[in-house]
């Protein structure tokens, strides 16, 4: 049975009152599962749809159409057994001001009926570097502290499945490496993470799979090493304060003064290099990199296979 299972899931928001306001389909048959033990990255651009599954297998939104099971419970009809097997960190920051750390936890293991739970409270605080403020109150610990307590939070009834929705937006790399090597051995312990994020560096290093949605709609769902290795597979990267020429500007991805041109091997490489120098590009701070996750992302969304080799651009300069 898996651990989280989609089966054709749509939502559609009706319209709001304004006029000439219609309804929003934010997803629109979502069909995936996540296997129990698996590191399960959900990705897509802003309004894709990634919140709105969340909160559906949360139990916050409902669907219009479709089921969403964890661990076979289904999240609408058997909402409770559901939620048991579940831990979710939200992506906003809301908690009690009124609670200390400890009083927080205590009383979020109250909800699951655990009423002897200072062990694993213990553990928690430890794990996420809280353990010095587990008397301090809600309201003076600092954002990335409060993040560590909603993650404490999650967790208090033991979930085998956790959520994280976009855990480290404006987090600092330390509370990153608390975080994920505290999710990381929960995960080796065989707990089950889905985690959104727009860092698709931390995606490629921890999720072994991956869903990509846009608009609503699933567009990739491979192993992340699948992925990479039938992405383009070298990328030049360089520095210019000259246009490109048309044919090379289609195909980069430029910022600023940064532009990465994908390349399938060598001899493209060149009759990149060489169109610029023919076109009087003057380049700097020349580089060759494999393509990672975000030229994967980037091909995936602007609707290019990354399997296919990228047209050649131009012809080889003499
Ligand atoms: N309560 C709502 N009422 C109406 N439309 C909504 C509501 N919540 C989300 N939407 C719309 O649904 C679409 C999907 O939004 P959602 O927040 O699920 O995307 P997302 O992938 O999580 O985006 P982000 O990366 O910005 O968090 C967007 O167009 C959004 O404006």
């Amino acid at each position: 049975m898996p651990a989280v299972s989609f089966q054709s899931v749509s939502k559609v928001y009706p319209a709001s009152g304004r006029p000439g306001a219609r309804p929003l389909q934010a997803l629109d048959h979502v069909s995936f599962d996540i296997e129990e033990g698996e590191f399960f990255g959900l990705l897509g651009p802003n309004g894709a749809g990634k919140t709105t599954l969340i909160s559906i297998l949360a139990g916050l939104a409902r669907t219009t159409s479709g089921s969403v099971k964890v661990h076979g419970h289904d999240v609408q009809a058997e909402f409770i057994e559901a939620r048991r097997h579940l831990g979710v960190v939200p992506q906003e920051l809301v908690f009690d001001p009124f609670f200390t750390v400890r009083e927080a936890l205590v009383f979020q293991s109250g909800y699951f009926g655990l009423y002897d739970n200072g062990a694993w409270i213990d553990e928690l605080l430890d794990g996420l570097g809280l353990a010095d403020k587990a008397k301090a109150n809600m309201r003076q610990l600092s954002g990335g502290m409060k993040r560590r307590v909603l993650v404490a939070q999650a967790l208090v009834h033991r979930p085998p499945v956790i959520v994280l929705d976009e855990p480290t937006a404006g987090v600092d790399v330390e509370l990153r490496q608390t975080l994920w090597h505290f999710v990381g051995d929960l995960n080796r312990k065989g707990h089950t993470v889905l985690l959104t994020t727009h860092y698709l560096e931390e995606a490629e290093a921890l999720c072994s799979r991956l869903a990509m949605l846009k608009q609503g709609k699933v567009i990739a769902l491979e192993r992340t090493s699948t992925l990479l290795s039938n992405a383009t597979s070298n990328i030049l990267h360089f520095k210019t304060d000259d246009e490109l020429p048309p044919a090379l500007a289609a195909l980069a991805r430029v910022t600023g003064r940064i532009v990465q041109l994908p390349a399938n091997d060598t001899a493209e490489i060149e009759r990149h290099l060489a169109a610029l120098r023919e076109a009087g590009v003057r380049v700097e701070d020349v580089e060759i990199r494999k393509a990672d996750l975000e030229d994967v992302f980037i091909a995936l969304m602007n609707g290019s296979a990354p399997a296919q080799k990228a047209p050649p651009a131009l012809e080889a300069a003499p």
